[in-house]
């Protein structure tokens, strides 16, 4: 047996309660596949990273290039699509990377396809697979670093045929991007000089509208309102979206009316728009980029450079006409008269005044062409930086439109923008009209160029089957990293460099691709977004004050991290046993109270050094885990700071996106399961001790029996690597010391305690029959005694008393959590001790592999009611049962009771989640901030809370 620290003294109850002090979170590292694959030479790589195959593969032009295209003729296996929308300004692009096929040696599937008829584990059935949407832009006037990202990802190979983008033509005669925006007509030779493909032209505004949609329809936290520095984010009912107007301010201004899917007009637009006020801004301030021209916005004074109403009025306003005194009279008259050259005025209020003179200007273009009746009343009372958006609304009213949209990205998510925005559409429409914002503003475009793509299936797509994750921009792997710093980048050069040297003798490669990434680090860092600034004072008719700024300088990584890579996952459903799916929330605990969320970045970033040792270590230690784990921990930190100033940047954020945000970010850096030999440990040391606690149960009687093993359930849940607290206690004991002492602890009532219920139910009581249940679904959480000493007994009480057992464990690793892929193996080897595990375990599939000794088979009882073990969709310690894995749901439709075990499945989220079945949360609670907010008492306090499926839910007992 091994046992984990042996050399450690034993310890007591005290030291646990002493543990209470501690509230800092440990992480962990998770794994993807990886594997070996033929491909005329043997090629390790990461299986969760982009394949590709070398076969054929040449090098295009020459080879003495500093960074040659390499031309793949024969990969198929990951295709990236692409689409373009080339502004006048930016280039924005979306591209779509596949998810690596995950169907490996699993044989928990192929029961599972049987048992429930689902082809979860084969992806190739659906119209597209799962993959990603990126989200990445360039500027227009270098348009050459776009074709070399584009070129040096091989994302035009992707387009072999546009009209059938999955085609599994393989030749690339015929190869076709879809582009919209003026670029797509200006830059077409070039891009067929370049790269080789066509453009297939794709109407602009069209685009931007069913860009739009899409978002509106496909993506939870999309749309959103920002008021007072509030942004609240916006569930639209899909079938009451229409009509709204769709204003998009790029270079220039384009305000479409949307009646449906395909159905609008452009009624509006104006050439005064971004563009102007970043091509004057430039030749004004000299500054370098646009975010620079925003910052110094922030810190302006147009008064000294504008001329007011009551600098002509000696200060007074000119009431007749509804001018006050602070209103703009004159862009710029001050210059007039002061006598002063361009260098005497501070940027700052050269910014300013421009872009309240832009605004104003764009109001009055659109005044004079789209609304008669109303222009002196615009021109006279309007406060000038909100013109804009009066006509916006004006354009609005004329077609009884509620709802406004605005993208493009001039609106750059910044804050002052849009109060200013949504001010003004307030102020006139007196709270009758709405403006709202979208996430992907400047996006809109590229996305609907991409949906123009026949076939991809991407119109039928629900919003539980896209998951934003977030992005790991090459920026952030920057500074001190030297080499491609991106996962499929790695890859990429990994498996290139291989090839390059291997075929033809030389390593220039891999050193030209580093330069070429550095190279983009350096720009991909210039391209940035302020972070937004406090709301502006508003002041009605007198017109906006000066922006108030939270500090002197916007950080650069901003725009970076806006916008999250958009998983496609296909196969996701809602979990059909849900009460509510509309109202359900799978956050226990709102970090938009910024104490909560101040607590959760403490803990989270006081453990990443730590977490960073671990993950390296987990590598090998080598010079490149350190180079990754570095880089982990810029972008993690990254993403933690961006979320402190802006807690919804990536949409309502609850600790479960936190938790997923670090396990995502592990696995962006290829970090495999860094728990995995201590998840080894733990199992072994747990099964060599689960035939004397089976024994030991047999012993009992059933009432007694059912209370051990709740307890058992509760006691085992403490081994946490998730909590900091509990991994200061695994440095004092061995697994099983920690585990007897955390079983003496168990002194019911616990904190929640509705065990009596749950015992009535499965029992009986008095004249009450034993009822069990049909088929329960058990939500497993960690390795090692949680697992084998906790949740196995419980499932195997559950199968003897006729319970059919579905066990649902993690797709991918996430801390100590065990995963799909390693129950089987556990429950084959708790199998060998026990009958009735493996007859539940043959019926459901789970033993096809194992050698069983014939002998051993009772074969007159080989009608056993079947175990199992299904994947749920996610790779965190939290769940979000809005989207699971479709054999799951399969799974799920014929339960009658759902037990959710351990914190992060059934406090962290869940705990207040409502289902059509029987349900039983059971969990320690191993941090005390969680136990005093959730049930008012102490750290390893236990919850067990039984909700009954009946209309007449009972509230559980608190005591
Ligand atoms: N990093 C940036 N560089 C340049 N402009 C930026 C940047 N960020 C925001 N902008 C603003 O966004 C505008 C471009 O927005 P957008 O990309 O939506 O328009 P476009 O598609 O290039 O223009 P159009 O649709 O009129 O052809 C710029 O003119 C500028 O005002
Ligand atoms: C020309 C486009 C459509 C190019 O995106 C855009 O820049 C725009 O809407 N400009 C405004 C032109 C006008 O309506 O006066
Ligand atoms: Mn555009």
């Amino acid at each position: 047996m091994a046992s984990l620290t042996e050399d450690h003294p034993p310890i007591g109850i005290h030291d646990i309660n002493d543990e209470s002090k501690h509230k800092k979170l440990n992480t962990d590292v998770v794994e993807r596949e990886s594997g070996e694959r033929e491909m005329g030479h043997s090629i390790h790589r990461s299986g969760s990273r982009p394949q590709l195959d070398l076969s054929k593969a040449a090098i295009q032009g020459n080879f003495e290039e500093k960074d040659p295209t390499i031309l793949l003729p024969n990969q198929s296996d990951d295709i990236s699509h692409l689409a373009l929308d080339i502004g006048g300004s930016l280039i924005k692009l979306v591209y779509f990377s596949r998810h690596e096929d995950r169907s490996v040696n699993d044989r928990r599937k192929k029961s599972i396809k049987e048992i429930f008829g689902v082809s979860n584990g084969n992806r190739r059935s659906y119209p597209i697979l799962g993959g990603r949407l990126h989200f990445v832009k360039f500027e227009t006037a270098k348009i050459n670093e776009c074709l070399d990202f584009i070129s040096s990802k091989q994302l035009h190979r992707g387009g072999l045929d546009a009209r059938h983008w999955n085609s599994d033509a393989p030749d690339n005669e015929n190869a076709v991007i879809k582009a919209t925006g003026g670029g797509a007509f200006k830059f077409a030779d070039l891009f067929k000089e370049r790269l080789g493909v066509s453009i297939d032209k794709e109407d602009e505004m069209g685009c931007l509208v069913s860009g739009a949609n899409f978002l509106l329809k496909a993506i939870r936290h999309e749309a959103f309102t920002h008021m007072e520095g509030q942004k609240e984010f916006v569930q639209i009912d899909t079938n009451d979206l229409f009509p709204y107007l769709l204003v998009n301010i790029g270079s220039g201004v384009s305000m479409i009316k949307v009646d449906g899917d395909g159905k609008f007009q452009r009624v509006s637009g104006t050439n005064v728009g971004g563009g102007t006020y970043w091509g004057l801004g430039k030749l004004l301030t000299k500054c370098k980029s646009f975010d620079e021209l925003l910052e110094l916005s922030q810190r302006g004074d147009n008064r000294t450079i504008d001329m007011l109403v009551g600098d002509i009025y000696g200060g007074m306003d000119y009431s007749k006409i509804g001018l006050s005194a602070s209103t703009i009279a004159s862009s710029f008259g001050k210059a007039i008269s002061d006598n002063k050259n361009l260098e005497d005025y501070r940027p700052e209020d050269i910014s300013l005044s421009l872009l309240r003179m832009i605004s104003y200007n764009i109001g009055q273009d659109i005044i004079l062409e789209t609304s008669k009746c109303c222009c002196t009343v615009a021109l006279c009372t309007v406060p000038e930086a909100q013109c804009m958006i009066y006509i916006a609304y004006l354009n609005a009213l004329r077609f009884g439109l509620k709802r406004i949209f605005f993208g493009g990205f001039f609106i750059r998510g910044h804050a002052y923008t849009m109060d200013t925005i949504s001010f003004a559409v307030q102020f006139w429409s007196k709270g009758d009209a709405q403006a709202m914002f979208l996430r992907h503003e400047g996006y809109l475009g590229a996305l609907g160029a991409f949906m123009s793509y026949e076939k991809h299936g991407l119109d039928d797509l629900m919003v539980h089957h896209l998951v934003e994750r977030f992005p790991m921009g090459a920026p952030y792997t920057g500074g001190k990293i030297h080499g491609p710093p991106l996962g499929d980048l790695n890859e990429k050069a990994r498996t290139r460099s291989s090839w390059i040297s291997d075929m033809a003798g030389s390593n220039l490669s891999r050193d030209a691709w580093i330069s070429w990434m550095e190279k983009f680090v350096r720009k991909g860092t210039e391209i940035t977004a302020p972070v937004p600034m406090a709301p502006p004072g508003t002041t009605g008719l007198g017109g906006f004050e000066v922006p108030s700024s939270k500090g002197d300088t916007l950080r650069s990584d901003a725009s970076n991290l806006n916008v999250g890579v958009l998983h496609l996952v296909p196969t996701l459903e809602v979990f059909p046993l849900l009460a509510d799916p509309k109202t359900y929330e799978p956050n226990t605990i709102d970090l938009a109270d910024h104490g909560e969320l101040e607590y959760w970045f403490t803990v989270l970033s006081e453990h990443l050094p730590d977490l960073v040792d671990k993950a390296v270590a987990s590598e090998g230690g080598t010079e490149d885990a350190k180079r990754r784990g570095d880089a982990f921990a810029r972008a993690f930190s990254a993403h933690l700071a961006r979320l402190m100033e802006e807690p919804a940047a990536y949409g309502k954020l609850g600790l479960a996106n936190l938790l997923e945000l670090r396990e995502e970010c592990l696995r962006e850096f290829q970090f495999v399961d860094a728990y995995r030999s201590i998840k080894q440990r733990e199992n072994e040391a747990s099964l060599a001790v689960l035939p004397d606690l089976l024994m030991e149960l047999d012993s009992m009687n059933e009432e007694a029996r059912l209370l051990t093993l709740i307890e058992g359930v509760l006691a085992a849940n403490i081994f946490d690597w998730g909590s900091r607290a509990c991994v200061d206690l695994y440095h004092k004991g061995t697994i099983i010391e920690i585990y007897r002492m955390s079983r003496n602890k168990m002194q019911r009532p616990w904190r929640v305690d509705d065990l009596d219920l749950f015992k009535e139910r499965v029992l009986g009581l008095g004249e009450k029959k034993p009822h069990p249940h049909k088929k329960a679904l058990l939500f497993v959480d960690n390795a090692g005694a949680d697992v084998v000493l906790g949740m196995l007994p419980l499932a195997r009480e559950l199968l003897r008393r006729g319970t059919e057992v579905v066990l649902v464990a993690n797709s991918l690793p996430a801390l100590n959590d065990v995963t799909a892929m390693e129950l089987p193996d556990i429950v084959a080897e708790a199998a060998k001790h026990c009958d009735i595990l493996r007859r539940a375990a043959e019926a459901g599939g789970l033993l096809v592999d194992v050698m069983i000794n014939a002998a051993d088979v009772n074969k007159e009882n080989s009608s056993s009611v079947p175990l199992m073990v299904v994947e749920n969709g996610c790779g965190s310690p939290c769940i979000d049962l809005r989207q699971v894995s479709s054999e799951l749901a399969a799974a799920a439709k014929d339960a009658d009771l759902v037990i959710l075990e351990g914190m992060g499945r059934s406090l962290h989220t869940n705990y207040n989640a409502q289902f059509k079945c029987d349900a039983l949360k059971l969990a320690m609670v191993k941090n005390q901030r969680l136990a005093e907010k959730l049930i008012k008492g102490n750290i390893y306090d236990c919850v067990c809370r039984y909700e009954p499926a009946s209309s007449d839910l009972q509230s559980s007992s608190l005591c």
